[in-house]
């Protein structure tokens, strides 16, 4: 029988864990049992704040609502229903917002087989692709929780004067927009200003825990998904939080709690193949934010296919995730998986959630704070005024070199001239995992995310890849907070036909490039080196041949 299988199952509503009893026993102490004894499950499902401490209580008093949001999250059914009926004729759905603000819909809509076109970057080849493609027909919307973060802001900007650039008068513009942000943010007014539709979300949950507000529902729904469903899933699957057996989320939580205090470093997420795409990179935001801080937590490696290296290692806790099991089918898809995860994506979505904070209950930390997001952005602020000169410490054909102070201390690792499989063999040594973080197109420049698994396979190290400055709202959290134990090799690419942001002083190419650095000054300390490609694609052909030829 395999791990798997002898790990024992827990179900409910439809939603199975394999595995999380071995994962318990590794641990030097039940951490299931001591969960139990103390009441948790209970204590959470009945949303106690004082779970994290008295720290972590005043905040977390303000942010348990994710527990039964699915309720309040109804009422916005009769007006979703009614907006897709009034925009009928916007069929193509623009999703602008960060992190916690465009992820679960990105899942939902993967899972589901609906078209939604999620703008998470600040690259301004890839936005000027975006706004020429099927503007007369696009429906904007623009999430934001806070109402300011800086990427959604620029993104709604550039999108409305291209509307008016079309020549939509600005009334007419206005009802391109769809806005979904927090009670008093600043964006209600400008939503308002602007003639959008403006949706309130539900101000009880924080922004990586809002899968089933108006966060995940507004732009989903917009997409054809039927979110009445996953609400029913969600709202099934809640009857079995508080129990001390047949709780699929506790048995879940206890087993990620359990491999962090056993010595794990990293989870990977891994689909199985049988559909939800998309949840991993959901799952990566609220593992990494919320447990990734004061120096612990697990880090979150995405994988996209079982197959993949990394997708197993070791130190890695590999959970397979997947829809609800058909009879007899074996859970974790064939894959070595310790965890498999297994059930409708309503009830996926609450079962991370309450796992992740009775994970953050035993590693002591507060899981509705990331208090390290904060330092990239004020680096950001500070270098869009004056970004300074760079100068490579080499040039190899399409790539310019800048080593980070940290990385030249890497002992016997001193980068000096030299080809590019040294350099790179010198990041790869400088810590126990790699993050390739890269600030570029998605689209134009997607081949270079082949490097994750390359260099995962010539290392054996866990090796994560991110596309910047998405990643500043996803993993970057657990990069600056968690155990300082990575090294970062940033890429970034020459901008040919930079994008204006309307009503700004800077572009998209220096916003992009002020992240960029923001990051690395952020990460200042750490080993991190810049790759910048001065021709794309000349420079993703040579890293991808370089990082193959290791
Ligand atoms: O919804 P907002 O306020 O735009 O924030 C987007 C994301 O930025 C963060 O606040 C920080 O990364 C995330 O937690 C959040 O999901």
């Amino acid at each position: 029988m395999s791990d798997l299988l002898s790990g024992g199952a827990e179900a409910a509503a439809g939603l199975a864990v394999h595995g999380a009893r071995a994962i318990d026993e590794q641990s030097p102490a039940s951490v299931r049992r001591a969960l139990v004894a103390d009441g948790v499950p209970g204590l959470l499902a009945r949303k106690d704040p004082t779970l994290w401490g008295p720290e972590a209580e005043p905040a977390a008093a303000a942010h348990l609502g994710w527990l039964d949001t699915f309720h309040r999250s109804r009422e916005l059914l009769p007006q979703l229903a009614e907006l897709c009926a009034e925009l009928g004729d916007l069929d193509h759905v623009v999703l602008c917002g960060m992190g916690g603000s465009s992820l679960a819909p990105a899942a939902m809509a993967a899972t589901l087989g609906r078209p939604l076109t999620v703008l998470d970057t600040t690259d301004p080849g890839q936005i000027r692709a975006a706004l020429g493609d099927r503007l007369d027909t696009t429906v904007v919307v623009v999430s934001s929780k806070s109402g300011s973060t800086i990427e959604t802001d620029a993104q709604r900007r550039a999108y409305h004067r291209a509307f008016l650039d079309l020549g939509r008068t600005p009334e007419e513009a206005g009802r391109h927009f769809v806005v979904v942000t927090d009670p008093g943010s600043p964006l209600v007014e400008t939503g308002l200003e602007m003639g959008a539709f403006v949706i309130v979300a539900d101000p009880t949950v924080g922004g990586r825990f809002g899968a089933l507000t108006a966060f995940g529902l507004v732009p989903a729904a917009l997409a054809g998904v039927d979110v009445a469903e996953l609400l029913d899933q969600a709202e099934e699957f809640a009857a079995s939080l508080g129990g001390e057996d047949g709780n699929p989320a506790l048995a879940l939580g206890a087993a990620i709690g359990a491999a962090a205090t056993a010595g794990y470093s990293a989870v990977a997420l891994v689909p199985d193949g049988s559909g939800l795409d998309g949840l991993g990179d959901w799952a990566e935001q609220l593992l990494a934010e919320s447990l990734g801080k004061d120096g612990l937590g697990l880090l979150p490696v995405v994988v996209d296919s079982p197959d993949e290296p990394g997708a197993t290692g070791l130190g890695v806790l590999t959970v397979a995730y997947g829809g609800s099991l058909g009879a007899g089918a074996v859970p974790g898809g064939g894959i070595g998986a310790q965890l498999a995860v297994n059930g409708p994506l309503g009830a996926q979505f609450l079962a991370w959630e309450f796992a992740t904070a009775l994970a953050a209950r035993v590693l002591g930390v507060d899981p509705f704070s990331q208090p390290d997001v904060a330092s990239t952005k004020a680096h950001t602020t500070r270098l869009l005024e004056a970004l300074p000169a760079e100068q490579p410490a080499f040039t190899d054909r399409a790539l310019q070199v800048f080593p980070g102070r940290a990385i030249q201390v890497v002992p016997g690792g001193t980068i000096q001239d030299g080809g590019l499989a040294d350099v790179l063999r010198t990041v790869l040594d400088a810590g126990d995992y790699l993050a390739v973080m890269a600030y570029l197109d998605r689209h134009d420049d997607a081949e270079i995310a082949r490097l994750r698994s390359i260099l995962a396979d010539k290392s054996g190290k866990p090796v994560t890849f991110g596309w910047g400055p998405r990643l500043l709202h996803t993993a970057g959290q657990f990069h600056k907070g968690g155990p300082p134990s990575g090294a970062f090799l940033q890429l970034t690419g020459v901008v040919s036909d930079d994008l204006a942001i309307p009503g700004r002083p800077y572009t998209f190419g220096r916003l992009q490039a002020a992240q960029a650095a923001g990051d690395r000054a952020a990460l200042d300390g750490r080993p991190l080196l810049r790759l910048h490609l001065t021709d794309r694609t000349a420079g993703i052909n040579q890293l991808v041949t370089a990082a193959q030829a290791l």
